[in-house]
């Protein structure tokens, strides 16, 4: 095993020259390292990458430095000793390593990774980069569980390569690679980690899936992994295509992505309605409606013809008011948003302040936020951060505050004691 030629394929000019040409010339590289295999090898790679940077660059050329970032949950009874883990291995390889805490009073997985990212986000100045550690089997793995959920072609599309994230990169350089190679690339290195034990309970799915559904197909297609993972490419370039599509009809009828003329989109053929709807929810980081609310919410739009409805999912509503389609963010949104939307604030000072002291971000459309919670605090942080407030709480504000971002561009801030959007409207 120790032998296994597959190790080979991270070392081939092919793989360093792809990852060298998208990294560029960050200031600093951040690995993601959670102490499992996966990450210990990403580190080691990029240690090897920056030494044939090193190599390849002239002397006057700033190398970017490595910098190493491992968030522990405290929620994983071995999470100290994944902790010390990642000091010990960084102390090593001399890679400063930074540590963020996160304490959830109940653990929950998409949160925890939601504050993953949001951590990661925090750290990244311009330009910077961070590496995570998905592989190829990661994204066979989420292709299958997504199939399960019903997601249509951008739900299939996976995990990206690359992505902005905050004021720089986020990339996953090992995404065209099997988990295979990754272990005979870690033995071959003799290098050390951490079994996260958690990886072998079934009930989650990717655990299921991994274990007990994986094998089975590969005993029949033993490529699987690599046809699997070509679809999402495929997929990937579809999905592509569709927002340029979606952009391109937004842009025919409106500025906003949470407000348009209804009379502009009552005459649209469902498919491509559905379509225009879906893009406005994905670059306002909404969430998608079930397949039955969108076909309800096509049937409204088509049959009131410009009188008011409201359909909801989640803490969205789609409504038709005075002839213009809105779309907003009515409750309490994910960690995250909550949290970079904070941040874009004053970060030094709301590391200061006591967030709890806040309740909601209210609604958050593409030019300006409604926030809900205690006005004392809420002026505390936008008169710190000089961003003046409105307050009103009349649905006209809506209207003014588009018209005053289609005329001078400006981004302000609407706080409201009352944020029941269907009081305001009656
Ligand atoms: N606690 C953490 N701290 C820092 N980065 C993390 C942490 N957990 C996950 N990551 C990053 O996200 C990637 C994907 O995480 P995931 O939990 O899906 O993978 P994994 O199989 O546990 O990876 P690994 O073998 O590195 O632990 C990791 O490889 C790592 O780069």
């Amino acid at each position: 095993m120790k032998n296994n030629p597959l190790y080979i394929i991270l070392e081939s000019k092919i793989f360093i020259e792809k990852i060298l040409q998208l990294l560029g010339t960050p200031k600093i590289l951040w690995i993601a390292l959670s102490g499992g295999r996966d990450s210990v090898c990403l580190l080691y790679i990029a240690i090897k990458v920056i030494n044939r940077l090193r190599e390849i660059l002239s002397l006057s050329m700033i190398l970017p430095k490595i910098y190493a970032i491992h968030i522990n949950h405290h929620f994983h009874k071995d999470a100290a000793k994944f902790e010390n883990f990642c000091h010990t291995l960084c102390a090593k390889f001399n890679v400063p390593l930074f540590v963020e805490h996160l304490h959830l009073h109940k653990f929950n997985e998409n949160i925890a990774r939601e504050a993953r990212y949001y951590f990661f986000y925090k750290h990244l100045n311009k330009n910077d980069v961070i590496w995570l550690a998905h592989h190829r089997d990661d994204q066979s793995e989420t292709f299958i569980m997504r199939l399960m959920r019903r997601a249509g072609v951008k739900g299939l599309t996976g995990i990206p390569h690359i992505r902005s994230l905050g004021k720089g990169k986020l990339m996953r350089p090992l995404l065209g690679v099997t988990g295979e190679v990754i272990n005979a690339y870690a033995l071959k290195y003799n290098l050390n980690w951490i079994d996260d034990i958690s990886n072998l309970y079934i009930n989650f799915d990717r655990n299921y899936v991994r274990h007990n559904i994986i094998p089975y197909i590969k005993i029949r297609w033993p490529d699987a992994i690599e046809s699997l993972a070509l679809c999402v490419d495929y997929l990937k370039e579809s999905d592509n295509l569709l927002n340029c599509f979606a952009k391109d009809m937004l842009q025919a009828i409106s500025n906003n992505h949470s407000i348009i003329p209804i009379d502009k989109i009552i005459i649209i053929e469902n498919a491509r309605l559905k379509l225009l709807i879906r893009y406005c929810l994905l670059c306002l980081k909404f969430p998608m409606p079930p397949k039955k609310r969108l076909d309800t919410l096509i049937n409204q739009i088509k049959k009131t013809n410009g009188s008011m409805f409201c359909i909801r999912w989640e803490n969205v509503e789609a409504r038709c008011w005075r002839r213009i389609f809105f779309i907003l963010y009515t409750k309490k949104k994910s960690l995250s948003i909550f949290y970079i939307n904070l941040i874009k604030l004053q970060s030094s000072f709301l590391k200061k302040m006591d967030l709890s002291l806040l309740t909601i971000i209210h609604i958050k459309c593409s030019e300006f936020f409604f926030i809900n919670g205690h006005k004392r605090n809420i002026k505390k942080i936008l008169q710190f951060a000089n961003i003046p407030i409105w307050e009103r709480n009349s649905i006209m504000l809506l209207f003014i505050i588009n018209e005053l971002i289609a005329i001078i561009g400006i981004n302000f801030i609407f706080v409201s004691d009352n944020c029941n959007l269907k009081k305001l409207i009656i």
